[in-house]
């Protein structure tokens, strides 16, 4: 029989007196105490580490995506790219996490849905933060994070700024394109209009690839980001419509209907348009 392997023979460190660990680097004892469930069901524990980790990769794609829009403003496109990028990977990644939480049955979600209250994947910040970031932007769904001013103000500071596509669309502008005034000076706060100017815009880019490399890169990033996020919706209403059926939300929407009307939204609406007419 041979003896069992000891690492520390290899020189690997096994005495953390007063030194960095991987429990002390990685926080892991705030994360892993942070699980609470309000029932004895089984099937919580899923539900609060599915939505726990969807946030700490929601917490990666706002890094990513603050980073990225910072990089295209200052025209750095190559690190841009190299970020969006990241964030399509991330979504893949939450898109794949719907098959775990998928695992759940409607009888086993009826067992504790009734101790989650008023609480609702609907109030969750930092989604609403990459929503805005990227350029869906709508006001009235501030409304849900009016009991946490600290979070209230990061959503307004969010609101203030040009979005991902608006740093986008500027660099349409920079490079020469037409664009109109109304369009570089609009009011961020508001949901963006689709504008005849940049679709002819980006049909130039992609009229002509070799010539406008950079912007045809940009364009391809952010419908690769756009069709992973659509995905991640898809996912979303049905595995909501698999668990609960047609009832209303607990945040207080009417569910599935809600959230079908949310596939209809489109981030960057010229460039899904431009396909039509190439
Ligand atoms: C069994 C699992 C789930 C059910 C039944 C469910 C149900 C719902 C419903 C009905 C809504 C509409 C708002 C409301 O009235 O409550 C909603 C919104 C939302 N949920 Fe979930 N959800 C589930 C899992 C998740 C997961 C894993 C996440 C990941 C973080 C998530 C994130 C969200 C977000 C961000 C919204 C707001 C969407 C928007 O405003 O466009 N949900 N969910
Ligand atoms: N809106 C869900 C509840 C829900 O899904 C939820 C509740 C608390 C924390 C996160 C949630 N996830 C997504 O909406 C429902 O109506 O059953």
């Amino acid at each position: 029989m041979t003896d069992a392997y000891d690492p520390a023979k290899e020189g690997a460190q096994m005495a953390f007196d007063g030194r960095m660990s991987y429990t002390d680097y990685l926080s892991l004892d705030a994360i892993l105490t942070a699980q609470h469930p309000r029932s004895d069901a089984h099937d919580e524990m899923l539900f609060i580490i599915q939505h726990q980790t969807s946030e700490l990769w929601m917490r990666l794609a706002l890094h990513e995506i603050g980073a990225a829009r910072d990089q295209l403003e200052q025209g750095a496109a190559r690190p841009a790219f190299k970020m969006l990028t990241r964030v399509a990977r991330i979504f893949e990644q939450l898109n794949s996490a719907w098959d775990v939480l998928r695992t759940m049955t409607p009888s086993e979600y009826t067992t504790f849905r009734d101790d989650l209250g008023e609480s609702s994947g609907f109030q969750s910040w930092q989604y609403r933060l990459i929503e805005y970031a990227v350029g869906n932007r709508n006001a009235a769904l501030l409304k849900p994070h009016a009991h946490r001013p600290d979070l209230l103000a990061a959503l307004e500071a969010e609101l203030a700024k040009p979005s991902l596509y608006d740093v986008a669309v500027g660099q349409l502008a920079k490079a020469g394109f037409d664009i109109p005034e109304a369009v570089l000076q609009r009011d961020l706060r508001q949901p963006w209009q689709a504008s005849p100017e940049v679709e002819t815009a980006w049909r130039g880019v992609y009229a002509d690839p070799a010539r406008h490399w950079e912007l045809y890169e940009l364009a391809e990033k952010l419908v690769d980001f756009e069709d992973y996020f659509r995905r991640w919706r898809f996912n979303h209403v049905t595995t909501v419509e698999r668990v609960i059926g047609f009832k209303r939300g607990t945040g207080g929407t009417a569910g599935v209907s809600y959230l079908r009307r949310m596939l209809e939204v489109e981030l960057f609406p010229e460039l899904w348009a431009l396909r039509t007419t190439l």
